[in-house]
């Protein structure tokens, strides 16, 4: 089932079960009534016509049943229109947006995430791209392909009833017409389909290296050439479109090669019936145009085969992604201390591990420092607790956790809602609160809007050191029993640095602390320091040891 389109129809019918099946409920009734009106419409003229023809027939003709009728179906057209909109699309909106927070559930996994941060136009097609391609598999395949079975079964068996076997033609003719069409669109598509989204993401990746690093190019002297790369995928994705073309307008000629065949087969039999005096011009007129009604669905069902391609592509990719099971944050229940045994990890494309039998302990409301050469593995410490890397061997027991690192990590949107990400329910006064703690409470203040403010990408319209203590706010807001601080004052001036610090320091008692570092400042809040080294716990002191004062001092200074 991995990756495969169904694990989607399934996901569909779990989210929008009863919808999926009104919509189809309501597109068979609107496709049926149109029939049916085109056909009572065609006969009510055509025999009023002919009553009209001498005044006995026009003084008995009864133009009010057919007209009622008329009238009726319409409306039953019209009001299933409606509700065929409201429903289906009612239906898909509901269905991708609860797939667009799955699948950014299972592309936070590590691994996935990771692999796709490497490729960011593809990160960005499978959010997009990947999502809204799929309501073209209900809204424009699966309707129209079952309006049009159904339309073909009802024709058969009605017309059947009406003239014998020979009403089963129209109706076997539609089938194998709508058949071959999503047979060619699909076998096209898919080709063409697939070459067009590379080239549409080799084309935005291209661009984006153009405007990104314009000034780069320009130094180097190469920017033609990174415009010629850029205009090399235009080119492509061009081809792809004309592919894309010629494959709908071949659909578009059988579509008329079939609609030509099946009416001029339908005035030939009706020619053969009116010879052996079954029919007359009125029953001629409701069959032919009867005939039309039935063909309503091929135009949508030849949009939606070019695209079947697509679809099953992208059904299949954001499969693949959802039948991942969704990443839990590392945390062992009941736990307070944090404990690695016996771990041996290894990165991806590492050639041996960087972790070997690595053991360590801290007990409960301990605050350590991590020290160590660049390389020597803190990093990788902390994406070990944070689950973020997992161990090959090995057992981590991690009571929840919170992280503070040296990205600010901030998004295009409010100051409240950069906050609240770290706490939906929390309310205003909480967060002016941590804003206060974290020295930012009056620049939020005198910001127009002020938790309302608008911030821009990663936080433009604060400074870097104010970034920071937005981040450090939100940080606070989490009540978590562990704290995990990656090397937090790196790179800051001194005060900012002092108000992390002092702000970490007050609200430190009770909690644990890991706390990786270079800098003596960050070390100086810790009771125990570790050293790591390849690995390796290398040295391992606690307050109070004279040899804890010198490691102190082999750190840098601010
Ligand atoms: N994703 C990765 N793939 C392969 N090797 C990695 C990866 N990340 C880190 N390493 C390697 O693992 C080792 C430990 O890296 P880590 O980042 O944990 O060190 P660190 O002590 O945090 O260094 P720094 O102080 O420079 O941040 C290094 O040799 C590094 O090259």
């Amino acid at each position: 089932m991995r990756g495969h389109p169904l694990l989607l129809f399934r996901l569909f019918r779990q989210a929008a079960g009863w919808k999926l099946g009104l919509g189809l409920l309501t597109a068979g009734i609107t496709a049926l009534a149109g029939a049916a009106l085109l056909g009572l419409s065609g006969w009510f003229i055509t025999a009023t016509g002919i009553a009209g023809l001498s005044a006995g027939t026009a003084l008995v003709f009864d133009v009010f049943r057919p007209g009622a009728g008329v009238r009726a179906l319409a409306l039953l057209r019209t009001g299933a229109r409606y509700g065929e909109r409201l429903a289906t699309h009612d239906a898909t909106l509901s269905v991708i947006a609860g797939l667009r927070v799955r699948l950014f559930q299972a592309l936070a996994r590590p691994g996935l995430g990771r692999a796709l941060v490497q490729r960011p136009g593809r990160l960005l097609f499978r959010i997009s791209g990947d999502l809204d391609t799929l309501d073209t598999l209900y809204l424009r395949l699966l309707i129209p392909a079952c309006v049009l079975a159904v339309l073909a079964l009802v024709s058969m068996v009605a017309l059947a009833l009406l003239m014998g076997w020979a009403g089963l033609l129209p109706g076997l003719f539609l089938l194998l017409v709508g058949l071959v069409m999503l047979v060619l669109g699909g076998r096209g598509g898919l080709v063409a389909g697939g070459k067009r989204a590379a080239a549409l993401e080799a084309l935005r990746l291209r661009l984006l290296d153009l405007v990104a690093g314009r000034v780069e190019w320009r130094l180097a002297g190469r920017q033609e050439q990174a415009a010629y790369l850029a205009l090399l995928a235009e080119g492509r994705l061009r081809r792809a479109d004309d592919r894309l073309n010629r494959l709908e307008s071949g659909l578009t000629l059988w579509q008329g090669l079939a609609a030509t065949a099946l009416l001029s087969g339908g005035v030939i039999l009706c020619a053969e019936l009116v010879e052996r005096q079954l029919f007359g011009g009125p029953a001629v007129a409701l069959f032919l145009l009867i005939l039309l009604g039935l063909m309503e669905p091929l135009g949508p069902l030849r949009r939606g085969a070019v695209e079947l391609g697509r679809s099953l592509r992208a059904a299949r990719r954001v499969g693949d992604a959802l039948s991942q099971p969704v990443p839990q944050q590392a945390v062992s229940p009941g736990t307070r201390d944090v404990i690695l045994s016996a771990i041996r990890f290894r990165h991806d494309s590492a050639s041996a591990p960087l972790f070997d039998g690595f053991s360590l302990s801290i007990p409960a409301g301990q605050h350590v420092a991590v020290i160590g050469d660049s390389g020597a593995g803190k990093s990788s410490l902390v994406a070990l607790l944070t689950g973020e890397a997992r161990p090959d061997t090995g057992s981590i027991a991690v009571p929840p956790w919170a992280l503070l690192g040296q990205d600010a990590a901030l998004f295009q949107d409010s100051v409240r809602a950069n906050l609240l990400l770290a706490d939906p329910d929390a309310d205003d006064t909480r967060l002016w609160a941590v804003l206060e703690q974290a020295g930012l409470e009056r620049v939020v203040r005198e910001m127009p809007g002020g938790l309302d403010a608008a911030l821009g990408e990663g936080g433009t319209g604060l400074s870097s050191g104010q970034r920071r203590r937005l981040a450090l706010a939100r940080f606070l807001l989490q009540d978590k029993p562990l704290w995990l601080l990656d090397e937090v004052t790196e790179g800051i001036d001194l005060s900012v640095a002092a108000t992390i610090l002092t702000k970490i320091k007050a609200s430190a008692a009770g909690r644990t602390i890991l706390l990786v570092t270079h800098l003596r400042r960050e070390a100086a809040l810790a009771d125990r320091i570790i050293r790591l080294s390849h690995g390796r716990v290398v040295m391992d002191l606690t307050r109070g040891d004279p040899a804890f004062d010198v490691a102190l001092s082999t750190l840098r200074p601010d």
